[in-house]
């Protein structure tokens, strides 16, 4: 079984983290109680990535919070990653877990049911649910889902579940009772004033909510 949180899973966006930076984002995210962070940048090359990740890595050594590396397998292998997340349109997950071995976590996005449905839980480890609302951070978002939505894809899911879009601290309650594992979040951290006191609020939602 493999060990990961997904309570409070931050997304980096390095437009939204430009004054801070990513490494100081995840610095102070840490430090609030983020349990994943996920490198998400769309148009770095490989290189930069592999810059980043690493960078990323030693602000994670001695927390137990894990890096995911977005899409790029290449990069999450050269890193060290503890995971990748693919989404439907990128590699095949099972091309994935291929190529990245059978520690490293691998997440999916799904959107519907019927991806929901054909998760292979022998190949996923976790997947991430979404999006539950609009949002601007992703132009390219797939429908909304809704709580209920989310609901309903969250009970087909083989595999623990992480919500994404348009989450904030105030969802934290619905999100868990929908039965989602734990909040994916970008601007609810990224490119606050304080990142770290952004990721304490929704944490603290987090612990609240499972009381
Ligand atoms: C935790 C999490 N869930 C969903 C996504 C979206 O992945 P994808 O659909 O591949 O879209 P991009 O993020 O690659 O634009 C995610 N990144 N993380
Ligand atoms: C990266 C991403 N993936 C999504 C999906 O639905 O798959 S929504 C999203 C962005 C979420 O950003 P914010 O927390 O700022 O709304
Ligand atoms: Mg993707």
């Amino acid at each position: 079984m493999k060990d990961f949180d997904l309570s409070l899973y931050l997304v980096l966006d390095p437009i939204l983290c430009a004054d801070l930076g990513m490494v100081e984002t995840t610095r102070a995210a840490i430090a609030g109680g983020a349990t994943i962070v996920q490198l998400r940048d769309k148009h770095a090359p490989t290189a930069a990535m592999i810059e980043t990740g690493r960078a990323l890595k030693q602000i994670l050594h001695g927390s137990n919070a894990r890096l995911i590396v977005n899409d790029n397998v290449e990069a999450a292998i050269a890193i060290g990653a503890d995971g990748l997340h693919i989404g439907q349109e990128d590699i095949n997950a099972a091309d994935a877990r291929r190529m990245i071995g059978p520690e490293m976590i691998l997440g999916l996005s799904v959107e519907t049911e019927a991806l929901a449905s054909a998760i292979d839980a022998s190949i996923v480890d976790y997947a991430g649910v979404g999006p539950v609302f609009a949002t601007p951070t992703k132009p390219d978002h797939k429908q909304p889902i809704g709580l209920d939505g989310l609901a309903r894809i969250v009970g087909l899911c083989p595999v623990p579940t992480v919500a994404i879009g348009g989450l904030k601290a105030e969802h934290a309650a619905n999100v868990l009772t929908a039965g989602a594992d734990g909040l994916a979040v970008v601007s609810a951290i990224c490119g606050t004033p304080d990142p770290q006191a952004a990721t304490a609020f929704i944490a603290n939602a987090i612990k609240e909510a499972r009381r």
